[in-house]
C-alpha cells in the first residue's frame, strides 16, 4: 500500500513538540544547528532528524522485514532469535509473551546485529543466523542502511565530544567498529485492529547511545513530558526520523545528555486499522566498554556527575555495557 493511502495522524492529539535538526547542516559543520542538536539532547533528549538521505534505505529494509514475516511458518521456526533484550524475534514463535495470541496478534521483530553486517560476507562475528533472504538482501539493502546509519551516528557523536569538552572522536572510540557491539537494526511489526491505546512497549529508556526510529507515518510514541508525569505522543512527520539519547550516553556524560521515558501505544485513531511498522537503528557502545561518567576526561563531565550527587551515585559506578546489566 502507498503511504499516501494510510490516514493521517489524528489532527486533535496532544504532541510534544521536538526540535529539528538538519543533517546536512551538522555535516558541513553549521554551528548553529549544533547548537540546536545539543540543546535537544540535553533537555528532551528526542528530536527529528531530517535531511539524512536514509528515505529509500529505509523503504528497502521495509520490504526485506515485510519478506522476512511472510516466510513460511517453519522456516521462520529454523531462525527464531534471541536479542540481547530477549526479545523474541519474528513472530514470537517460541517466545511465552505471546503465548495465546493468534500470529496476526503478535508484535513481530527482526533483528540484524551490525557487527553481522560490517563483517559480511565473512560471518565472524555472527551472533545471529538468518534466513537467505537477509543475505541476499545484506549489499542491497541492509548495509547501505546500517552504514549510513553509523556514519550519521558518527557525526552526532562528533558534536557532543566537542561540547562536552571530550578529546576530539573519543566517543566514536567507545563505538568502534573494531569492536563487537550489540548496536542493531531492528524492524517492527505492530499488527493492525489492535484495541485503541493498548500498550505494545512499556514505559522504558533505551539502554544504548542513540536510537533512531522511522515510521510509514503511524503513530504511537509517546514520551513522558520531563518535569510532568503527562504521556505526550511524538507526531511522525514525512522525511523526519525520530531520535533520542539512550542511558549509555547519559551515563558517560554524567547526566548531561538526557535518556528519556517513552512508550509504544497501539496508533492513534484511525491509524489503528493498519499495520505499523517502524525501522529502528540502535547505536551501542563496544562491549569492552566500561559506562560510567567520564570525568577523567572532561571537567564539564565531573562537575555534572558530582553535582548529580554522592560518590556511590550512579554515574560514578561502572556499568558494563552488555545491555542488560544496568538500568538507570
Ligand atoms: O516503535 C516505536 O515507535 C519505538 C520503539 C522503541 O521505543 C524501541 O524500540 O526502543
Ligand atoms: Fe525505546
Amino acid at each position: 500500500m502507498s503511504y499516501a493511502a494510510l490516514p493521517e495522524f489524528p489532527a486533535d492529539i496532544v504532541t510534544e513538540s521536538l526540535r529539528v535538526v538538519d543533517y546536512e547542516l551538522i555535516e558541513n559543520g553549521d554551528e548553529k544547528e549544533m547548537n540546536m542538536l545539543w540543546e535537544a539532547a540535553t533537555t528532551l533528549g528526542f528530536w527529528y532528524l531530517m535531511n539524512h538521505g536514509l528515505e529509500q534505505m529505509v523503504e528497502k529494509m521495509f520490504d526485506m522485514g515485510e519478506e522476512t514475516l511472510s516466510l513460511t511458518m517453519e522456516e521462520k521456526m529454523g531462525y527464531e532469535q534471541e536479542s540481547p533484550f530477549g526479545y523474541a524475534s519474528f513472530e514470537g514463535l517460541r517466545s511465552k509473551f505471546h503465548a495465546g495470541l493468534q500470529l496476526s496478534e503478535r508484535i513481530a521483530l527482526v533483528n540484524i546485529a551490525k557487527d553481522d553486517v560490517i563483517a559480511w560476507p565473512k560471518q565472524v562475528r555472527s551472533r545471529c543466523v538468518y534466513p537467505s533472504n537477509i543475505y541476499e538482501r545484506m549489499d542491497s539493502t541492509i548495509a547501505p542502511f546500517v552504514r549510513k546509519s553509523t556514519k550519521i551516528s558518527e557525526k552526532i557523536l562528533n558534536v557532543f565530544d566537542s561540547k562536552l569538552g571530550l578529546p576530539e572522536g573519543f566517543l566514536n572510540r567507545l563505538h568502534s567498529a573494531q569492536e563487537p557491539s550489540a548496536s542493531e537494526a531492528r524492524t517492527i511489526k505492530v499488527p493492525k485492529n489492535l484495541p485503541a491505546g493498548k500498550l505494545i512497549f512499556e514505559a522504558h529508556t533505551d539502554s544504548g547511545s542513540l536510537s533512531y526510529l522511522h515510521t510509514r507515518g503511524l503513530g504511537g510514541l509517546q514520551i513522558l513530558s520531563p518535569g510532568t508525569d503527562k504521556w505526550h505522543y511524538v507526531k511522525p512527520i514525512t522525511g523526519y526520523t525520530i531520535c533520542n539519547i539512550g542511558d549509555a550516553l547519559t551515563l558517560l556524560s554524567g547526566g548531561i545528555l538526557h535518556s528519556c521515558i517513552h512508550r509504544v501505544l497501539a496508533a492513534p485513531g484511525s491509524q489503528v486499522a493498519y499495520e505499523r511498522w517502524s525501522q529502528m537503528f540502535y547505536l551501542r557502545p563496544g562491549e569492552s566498554v566500561m559506562l560510567h561518567a567520564l570525568s577523567d576526561r572532561s571537567l564539564l563531565i565531573a562537575e555534572a556527575a558530582d553535582k548529580s550527587g554522592k560518590p556511590e551515585s550512579k554515574f560514578n559506578q561502572v556499568h558494563i555495557s552488555t545491555p542488560r546489566t544496568f538500568r538507570l
